[in-house]
C-alpha cells in the first residue's frame, strides 16, 4: 500500500474537479486529482455535447420537412442512422480530446486512477493500491442516472443516456420515461429522426417548466409533434422477445394498449455519486438523503458537531444545480477555499439561468415564480407580464412562431425578478434577461436599451411592456405597438 500526503486531494476529475485542480494549484503546490472512471467528463462523453449533436442532426432533419413552409420542395427526408451516429460519435470524440489534452497540463504525480472513499475524515482510500491523507478534500464526483425498481423487468433493453451515444444506428422504436431536460431533448430528438417514440411522465411534470401557462402550451406544441403523457398510466413493463412490451392508457383515446418498443429509455433524474464514498468515516453532517450539508457560497462541509469542516463539495455531487457551468464556477470555489483553509471567502454565484435545448427551446432565469412567491412572502409584490411569440414578427418570418414569455419583476421599485419562457431559439434571449438581472435593471431600465428590427427581441419587448403596464409604471397594452414597427 502506497502512503502520500498533500495539500489538496480532489475527488473526480469532471468538470467541477478539473476547475478545482487548476485553482487549488494557485495556492497549494500538492494538488492531486483523483478520477475512478473514464477521463474526458460526463458532459462531453455523455451529456451536454453528444445529447447537443444528436438534437443538432434532429434540427436538421426538420428543417428540411419543414421547407415546404417556405416553398422550397424536398423531395424526401431519408435518415441514415449510420450516418448520424457516425457524427455523433465523431464530434463527441474530438471534444472528449480536447479534454483529454488539456488534462495533460497535469503533471502526471499530481493525478492518481482509482476509487477514492474515506477511511478517516482527512484520510482516503484509493483503489486497493494507495493511502491518501490530504489537509481538505475537494468531493467532485458527479451523478448518476437513476430509475424506479420496476424498470428493471425491461431487462438489457433498458438503457440511459450514456447507451444512446454508443449507438452504431438508431433504432426502430423508443419508450421514453421522464419528460425532465434528458427526457425531452433526446425524445424530441429521437422522434425528429424517425425514431417511433412515446414519452412518460408522472405528475403533469414537463421539463423545468414552473409557469402553469408556459406548461401548458408546452404540453400542447410537443404532443402536435410527439406522443408525450406527462401522467401517463403505465400499467405493466415486460421484456418480450422483439424488445421491452408496455401495456399503458393512451392519454388521447384513454384505450388500453400495448406496444413494443427496441428499447426503454430512462431519464427520471440522477442521484449525486456520494453513496459509495463512505461519508460516514468523513465526520461531516449528512442529509436525509445522504449528501453532505454545505454552503452554497463557499462550498464547505460541516462537521457532524456544527464547526466547519476541511472538506468542500462541488458540481452534481452536491445536488443543488446540477448544470455545467455551476459545477465549474462550483469547483473553482471549493478549491479556491479548500487551498486556504485558514481564509475562507464565499464565492461569488450568478444568478439562475437553464436552458432547455429543445424546439421551441425551453429556459427559466432568477427563482421560479414558486421561490419568489416564498421570498417575498406573499405580500402580493411581484407583478407579472408576458407576451406570446405566436404574432411575434421575427418568429413568424422563421416560421417558428410558438411559444410564451412569462417575466416577473417586484411592485413599486419595478426591478426584474426573473422570467420563464418556451419560445423560438430563447437561448439567446435568456441570457440577455440573466444579464439584466445580474445588473439588478428594472423594467424601464430594460425598455431604455436598444432594440434591433425585426429580432425576436422586440417579443421581448412587448412582454417587456406589458410587464411595465401590471407594475402601473406605464400605459396599458391595448394594441399593436403603433410606433415600433411590425416586429413586436
Ligand atoms: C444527457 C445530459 C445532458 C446534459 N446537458 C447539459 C447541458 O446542455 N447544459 C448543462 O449545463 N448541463 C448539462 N448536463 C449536466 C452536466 O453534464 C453536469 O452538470 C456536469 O457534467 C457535472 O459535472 P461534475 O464535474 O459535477 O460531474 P462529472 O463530470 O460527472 O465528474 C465526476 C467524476 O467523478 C468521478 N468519480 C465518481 N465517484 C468517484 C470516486 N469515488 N472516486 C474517484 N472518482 C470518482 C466520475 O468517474 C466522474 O469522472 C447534462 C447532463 C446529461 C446527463
Ligand atoms: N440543457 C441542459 O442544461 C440539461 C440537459 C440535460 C440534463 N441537464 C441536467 O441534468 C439533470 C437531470 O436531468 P433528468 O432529465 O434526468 O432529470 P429531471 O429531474 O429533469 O427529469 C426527470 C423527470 O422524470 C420524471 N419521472 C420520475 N419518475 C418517473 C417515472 N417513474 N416514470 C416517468 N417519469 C418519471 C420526473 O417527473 C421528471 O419529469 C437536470 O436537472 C439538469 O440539471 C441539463
Amino acid at each position: 500500500m502506497q502512503k502520500r500526503h498533500v495539500d489538496v486531494a480532489v475527488i473526480g476529475a469532471g468538470s467541477a474537479g478539473l476547475s478545482a485542480w487548476h485553482m487549488a494549484r494557485k495556492s497549494a503546490d500538492d494538488v492531486l486529482l483523483i478520477e475512478a472512471g473514464e477521463y474526458g467528463t460526463t458532459c462531453a462523453r455523455v451529456g451536454c455535447m453528444p445529447s447537443k449533436l444528436l438534437i443538432a442532426a434532429a434540427d436538421a432533419a426538420h428543417r428540411a420537412r419543414q421547407a415546404g413552409t417556405f416553398g422550397v420542395k424536398v423531395a424526401e427526408v431519408d435518415i441514415d442512422g449510420e450516418a448520424v451516429m457516425a457524427r455523433v460519435k465523431g464530434e463527441r470524440d474530438r471534444f472528449v480530446g480536447n479534454v483529454l489534452k488539456s488534462m495533460k497540463r497535469i503533471p502526471e504525480d499530481q493525478r492518481l486512477r482509482g476509487h477514492a472513499r474515506f477511511i478517516q475524515p482527512h484520510t482516503l482510500q484509493v483503489g486497493d493500491h494507495t493511502q491518501v491523507t490530504a489537509n481538505a478534500i475537494v468531493i467532485a464526483t458527479g451523478s448518476r442516472a437513476t430509475w424506479p425498481g420496476f424498470f428493471e423487468a425491461a431487462e438489457d433493453r433498458l438503457i440511459i443516456n450514456d447507451d444512446v451515444f454508443e449507438w452504431e444506428t438508431l433504432p426502430e422504436s423508443v419508450a421514453v420515461f421522464g419528460p425532465g431536460v434528458i427526457g425531452l431533448e433526446l425524445g424530441q430528438a429521437l422522434s425528429r429522426l424517425g425514431v417511433r417514440t412515446r414519452t412518460f411522465g408522472v405528475g403533469g411534470a414537463i421539463g423545468p417548466l414552473q409557469s402553469d401557462k408556459v406548461r401548458e402550451i408546452a404540453d400542447e406544441l410537443f404532443n402536435a409533434e410527439f406522443y408525450l403523457d406527462p401522467d401517463a398510466d403505465v400499467q405493466k413493463i415486460e421484456r418480450s422477445t422483439e424488445g421491452v412490451t408496455l401495456t399503458f392508457v393512451e392519454r388521447t383515446t384513454g384505450k388500453v394498449l400495448t406496444e413494443t418498443f427496441d428499447y426503454l429509455l430512462a431519464a427520471t433524474g440522477r442521484q449525486p455519486n456520494v453513496d459509495k464514498l463512505a461519508l460516514e468515516n468523513a465526520g461531516i453532517e449528512l442529509s436525509e438523503r445522504g449528501v453532505p450539508s454545505f454552503n452554497r457560497f463557499t462550498m464547505q462541509c460541516a462537521n457532524t458537531d456544527g464547526s466547519a469542516s476541511h472538506i468542500f463539495i462541488a458540481g452534481d455531487a452536491n445536488q443543488a444545480v446540477p448544470l455545467l457551468h455551476e459545477a465549474i464556477t462550483e469547483g473553482q470555489i471549493a478549491a479556491r477555499n479548500a487551498a486556504n483553509l485558514n481564509d475562507i471567502k464565499a464565492g461569488r454565484r450568478n444568478v439562475p439561468l437553464a436552458i432547455v435545448f429543445t424546439e421551441p427551446q425551453m429556459a427559466s432565469v432568477g427563482d421560479s415564480r414558486a421561490s419568489l412567491e416564498a421570498r417575498f412572502g406573499g405580500c402580493d409584490c411581484i407583478a407579472e407580464g408576458g407576451v406570446s411569440f405566436d404574432d411575434q414578427g421575427r418568429a413568424v418570418v422563421m416560421g417558428e412562431n410558438h411559444g410564451y414569455l412569462a417575466l416577473y419583476a417586484e411592485h413599486g421599485s419595478g426591478q426584474f425578478l426573473g422570467a420563464e419562457m418556451l419560445g423560438p431559439r430563447v437561448e439567446h434571449m435568456a441570457h440577455l434577461l440573466a444579464w439584466a438581472l445580474e445588473q439588478k435593471m428594472t423594467v424601464s431600465d430594460m425598455l431604455a436599451m436598444p432594440f434591433y428590427h425585426p429580432v425576436l427581441e422586440e417579443g421581448l419587448r412587448s412582454g417587456l411592456r406589458d410587464l411595465n403596464a401590471n407594475l402601473q409604471l406605464g400605459p396599458a397594452v391595448t394594441e399593436r405597438c403603433m410606433e415600433c414597427g411590425p416586429g413586436d
